[in-house]
């Protein structure tokens, strides 16, 4: 209690570098397992790209003036032998690799055949093949170390040569519901709500390249239900994220089971509106690495916030990715300051112009606008924003098509 809020651009530069320094080692991985994955290396090409000169087109590969002598054929996957005299040409299919001693290649649509069996026509001036070392040098570095594996890079390492790649794995996160109060089905009433974030955290986890597993909740309301439950969710987990409690209510015992379990706080408590009670700690692992748990707030939107602040960056850093970069939206419509802490407003983005509009329902309690949002738009502290300001905005992790 009584911490000063951390600013909210450095908070979430203490938690992506606290991340990065625990990031778990690098390991081999079958290419074909590596979607979702970091690139724990650059990708450097294994071969010259392409590696042996290859015919773009279907055709003749000629050598000299024509007309020319039809001596052979050659299809992709083969190895042909050299065009050794002038005047002569070997059929040749697209994707198969260019003779030797060949000076053109003629496309089979342009060629025609004498009467005495020979080819004839007009090679294009320009090379109908690709030459090797074209696209990429043996050795040449096509991708960062920290570069997510997504398919495009799957299918270039595959091009390159690669059977494995060094990776960073997707870390492994687990999720501590708090609060008596929680249902976790049929209709809220009678002072019980539903739980709301039990459900969609996981899913937001998964957005951000995590893999989430454990999930319990509600855990009890006593200290000792709680330090059970967080010592439990460490085996198996790099990030533990936990639901309500971060206050100091009589039922909050999130912070003394923190202080039970060895934690140190990376952030304890940020200037931003809402989800101020938001931290992130390290707690000691069973091996000696750290564990980092996120305390996400109860109110639902304020856990969000919480989510897309915080377990954004760290799980940036724990990737070996690099921090994010936030786009820049164009406010549409007023959005106010909140003094000295930065406010996060849920804004909806324009598909077409990129202008980002305040949406309605945006109370902690709710979660209407977060449900219609894009993302929020950042109000730095001590400015507010007016139409037309440029402001920084924090995606919502959703998937291409899942935008509102
Ligand atoms: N005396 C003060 N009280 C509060 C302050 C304050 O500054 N002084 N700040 C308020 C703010 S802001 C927030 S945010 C909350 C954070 O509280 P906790 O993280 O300790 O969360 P809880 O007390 O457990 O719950 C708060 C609220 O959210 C509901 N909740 C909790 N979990 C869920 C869930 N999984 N799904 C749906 N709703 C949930 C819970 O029922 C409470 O209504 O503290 C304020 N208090
Ligand atoms: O900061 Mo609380 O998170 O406003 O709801």
């Amino acid at each position: 209690m009584g911490t000063a809020p951390v600013d909210w651009e450095e908070a979430r530069s203490l938690v992506y570098a606290a991340g990065l320094a625990a990031a778990p080692p690098a390991v081999e991985v079958p290419l074909g397992e590596t979607d979702g994955h970091t690139l724990a290396a650059p990708l450097t090409t294994l071969t010259d790209l392409p590696a042996f000169p290859t015919s773009s087109v279907d055709g003749w590969a000629v050598r000299g003036q024509g007309p020319w002598r039809v001596v052979g054929r050659v299809l992709a996957g083969g190895t042909p032998p050299p065009l050794a005299d002038d005047g002569t040409t070997v059929e040749i299919a697209t994707g198969a690799m260019l003779p030797e001693g060949a000076t053109a290649v003629l496309r089979v649509e342009e060629s025609s055949r004498t009467g005495d069996g020979l080819v004839s026509g007009t090679p294009r001036a320009q090379a109908e093949w690709r030459a090797p070392g074209e696209e990429a040098r043996r050795g040449e570095a096509l991708m960062p170390a920290g570069s997510p594996v997504n398919p495009g890079v799957i299918g270039l390492a595959a091009s390159c040569g690669y059977d494995t790649l060094p990776v960073r794995r997707p870390p492994r996160a687990a999720l501590l519901v708090f609060g008596d109060e929680l249902l976790t089905a049929g209709l809220p009433g009678a002072g019980r709500v539903r739980d709301a974030l039990g459900t969609p955290v996981p899913a937001w986890l998964r957005r951000y390249g995590a893999e989430p597993g454990h999930l319990h909740g509600p855990v009890e309301d006593t200290l000792p239900a709680h330090v059970d439950a967080i010592r439990k969710a460490i085996e198996g987990a790099d990030l533990i994220c936990t639901t309500g409690g971060t206050m100091h209510g009589p039922v909050d015992h999130l912070h003394p089971a923190l202080a039970e379990l060895g934690a140190e706080y990376v952030v304890n408590t940020v200037a931003v509106r809402p989800g101020f009670p938001m931290l992130v700690a390290r707690i000691p692992g069973p091996d000696g690495r750290p564990r980092f748990l996120a305390g996400l707030p109860g109110n639902p939107q304020s856990a969000i916030v919480a989510l897309v602040s915080l377990v954004a960056p760290l799980l940036a850093g724990l990737q070996g990715r690099p921090s994010p970069v936030l786009p820049c939206v164009t406010l549409a419509e007023a959005v106010p300051g909140r003094g000295d802490f930065t406010h996060l407003a849920l804004v909806r983005v324009d598909p077409v112009d990129g202008t980002a509009h305040p949406v309605r329902h945006v109370g902690s309690a709710m979660l209407r606008g977060l449900a219609q949002s894009d993302g929020f738009a950042v109000i730095r502290p001590g400015t507010s924003g007016e139409p037309g300001a440029q402001v920084p905005l924090v995606p919502l992790p959703l998937l291409n098509g899942e935008r509102p």
